[in-house]
């Protein structure tokens, strides 16, 4: 055992240090890169490619030391003490090893002005918006810009600290859907988070040597202000110079600046979905912002569903819904992300390819998502929601489980009063980051390699007016159009100041990898795709959880409930004729929605109306979005979709 281990952290079990060493014959003494030690793991049971790109990251930002990360519990221990002895985390002994991270408040949502996609040729990344409109469907950086943002920012800035070596898989270990990273960080909460998100550690290392597959590389760094001062020493970053940079040609990610969530866990938004997408076009598969869950009917037959709502719009909820409609059951795939492929005969099937939650606390309680409840009192690291007297968590939402002598300490660390304080205890993007394991209703076949079978996706935002409940799309070609003008009221997910309804294509609009117009065309092409296979497209649906009536009041209570919605949905995979047919879709005939015992009245005329003068506008604000945004890039379909949507709304 080399001594070196010892003055990093100590005492350290020898099983943990050294996993690699164990399978070598003969061990190499070389634990040692261009001069920086590495104090855990080795590099001699390294693959020749990880090797390169450590020493690549080695030369660039000069770490101190290098911890080749083995993705044990007894690592993931001693990760966790340091990062409590730094102040980076507090415990939270309510619960079984939870802890409370706070973050720089400079540093609290993913920065979607600063991420890039670097290509030769702008088009391949992005459509050309209109002259003297600013394009919102991502940002393209040339490869001599993308160059000069690395050396501007990353030479020298792992100073003084530990670099860590992260291998993970984004699906099960092993499984023909699944794709490889490695990750190097200067952060240990990233690689905290990293363990519960992803599958990481030895176990990918050796896959990586062993099948001697291509991996994703992803460097990242917290950073530090140029004029060296940080801010908040528990939270380094540099708010000042973020930059979260993609190559799909060398599928490579390099993000500087940010330790928060989508900015800094690269297996999640930057490679599953961003990466993930131009891989997905490649192979001809798809790459989405959707959750996954299984529902099944009172008579005992299940199906799987995908959906796509943009962030903080209730991926999560619907994932892990307990269903008020007797009979019925709902189970958890994921809640955040599917990769999406056709069998063999035909069949869209989904995994998820991350192994835990990171989702948004404020809103979930024991009446909204129980189960997300009883997933995060375990194994959990919370970021910026408020802690309470008794060493457990508050956010907004949780009001009624707090009695009166418990003190709240907000997301900022200053007291905190209910009904007295005018600023949210929590931070309205505060998350859990848990285990997927522990949700009570994950599927038994969550994990399942060749994935499980879609019947049904669906599409749906925040629409305070116009959007009824739930629709169904013609066919293929319009549920595509449907996806391509999704809208949807902005959170606190991203840096948006103030309310306003954008558009977000797929929930995707922070997310594509690669020239919007194309996509829609790889989505248009997956109709042929399935049919020479001789399969069944998934049927496709716009649902709308969030209209509001003239007070301003939700019209329909969701969560729970939208269990109701399932059922229509479930019905209409099944063949049933309880459909109407409207101008902008299919509607559920009258009766065919059951609303029996719903808790308060419900005006379903209004909840399902389609005004006329909404949907003139709603046409030509569409049309206006694409000749603006996606220009000679919109596919013509889509185009026709849209005309003919026109045609039959003027027609009302
Ligand atoms: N009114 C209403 N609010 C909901 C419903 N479902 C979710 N929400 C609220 O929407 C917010 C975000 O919900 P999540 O399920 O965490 O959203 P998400 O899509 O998983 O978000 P990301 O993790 O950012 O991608 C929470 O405040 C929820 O309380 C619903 O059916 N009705
Ligand atoms: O990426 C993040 O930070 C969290 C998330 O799921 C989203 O914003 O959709
Ligand atoms: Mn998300």
């Amino acid at each position: 055992m080399p001594e070196i281990i010892e003055n990093f952290y100590s005492p350290i079990p020898k099983s943990v240090a050294h996993h690699y060493v164990k399978a070598l014959s003969a061990p190499t003494l070389s634990n040692n890169i261009r001069g920086c030690s590495v104090v855990y793991g080795d590099m001699a049971r390294l693959p020749l490619k990880v090797k390169t790109f450590i020493e690549e990251s080695v030369v660039l930002c000069k770490p101190d030391k290098i911890h080749i990360v083995d993705g044990s519990e007894a690592e993931n221990k001693l990760m966790l003490k340091a990062l409590k002895e730094a102040g980076a985390i507090i415990p939270l002994p309510k619960y079984d090893n939870c802890w409370l991270a706070r973050t720089n408040p400079a540093d609290v949502a993913r920065v979607e002005s600063k991420t890039f996609i670097c290509t030769e040729n702008r088009e391949e990344a992005i459509c050309t918006p209109k002259a003297g409109v600013q394009g919102s469907l991502g940002n393209w950086i040339s490869p001599k810009d993308y160059d000069d943002a690395i050396m501007k920012r990353f030479p020298g800035c792992m100073k003084g600290r530990t670099m860590f070596v992260v291998p993970f898989s984004m699906g099960p270990v092993g499984s023909p859907l699944s794709k490889i990273g490695v990750e190097i960080t200067d952060s240990q909460y990233v690689v905290c988070s990293m363990k519960i998100m992803a599958r990481m550690g030895a176990a990918v290392m050796d896959e990586i040597l062993n099948k001697n597959v291509e991996f994703v590389k992803c460097l990242h760094s917290v950073g530090t202000p140029e004029n060296g001062k940080i801010d908040v020493e528990s939270w380094p970053c540099d708010p000042e110079r973020v930059i979260i940079l993609h190559k799909p040609a060398l599928s490579e990610i390099v993000s500087y600046g940010s330790g928060y969530g989508g900015n800094s866990l690269l297996g999640k938004k930057c490679f599953a979905l961003r990466i993930g997408s131009t891989i997905a076009q490649r192979e001809g598969w798809l790459a989405e912002h959707m959750l996954i869950l299984g529902v099944t009917c009172p008579n005992g037959t299940k199906k799987y569903i995908a959906a796509a709502f943009p962030s903080a719009c209730g991926k999560t909820n619907l994932a892990m819904m307990t269903p008020t409609l007797p009979g019925y059951k709902i189970e958890c795939v994921g809640d955040d992300i599917a990769w999406m492929k056709f069998d063999s005969h035909g069949q869209l099937r989904a995994i998820n390819p991350e192994n835990g939650f990171f989702g948004v606390a404020p809103g979930t309680s024991y009446e909204t998502n129980p189960n997300a409840m009883a997933t995060i009192v375990k194994d959990t690291l919370f970021t910026n929601v408020a802690m309470t007297s008794d060493g457990g968590v508050f956010w907004e939402g949780l009001e009624d489980t707090l009695d009166k002598d418990t003190k709240i300490t907000d997301w900022l660390g200053n007291p905190w009063g209910l009904g007295v304080s005018k600023t949210p205890a929590a931070h309205p993007n505060s998350r859990f980051c848990s285990p997927a394991e522990h949700c009570p209703i994950i599927d038994p076949c969550w994990e399942d390699s060749e994935g499980v079978p879609i019947s049904a996706i669906l599409f749906g935002g925040r629409r305070p007016q116009g959007v009824p409940l739930v629709f169904e799309s013609r066919n293929w070609e319009h549920g595509v159009f449907i996806g391509s003008a999704m809208r949807s009221e902005t959170t606190a997910a991203a840096e948006f100041k103030g309310k306003m309804i954008m558009n977000d294509p797929f929930a995707m609009r922070p997310f594509f990898g690669y020239n919007f117009g194309n996509y829609l065309k790889h989505w248009l092409s997956m109709e042929n795709r399935c049919t020479e296979l001789g399969g069944n497209m998934p049927k496709i649906f716009h649902v709308n959880w969030f209209r509001k009536d003239q007070n301003g009041q939700f019209m329909w209570p969701g969560f729970g409930e939208n269990s109701r919605v399932l059922d229509w949905i479930s019905n209409r995979i099944d063949g049933v004729d309880c459909f109407e047919e409207t101008p902008i879709g299919l509607i559920p005939s009258e009766g065919s929605l059951r609303i029996e015992n719903l808790k308060s009245q419900i005006n379903m005329k209004e909840l399902f109306s389609i005004p006329k003068d909404f949907w003139l506008k709603e046409v030509a604000d569409i049309q206006t979005y694409f000749d603006n945004q996606v220009g000679s890039d919109l596919p013509k379909e889509i185009q026709a979709q849209l005309n003919d949507l026109k045609t039959r709304v003027e027609k009302m």
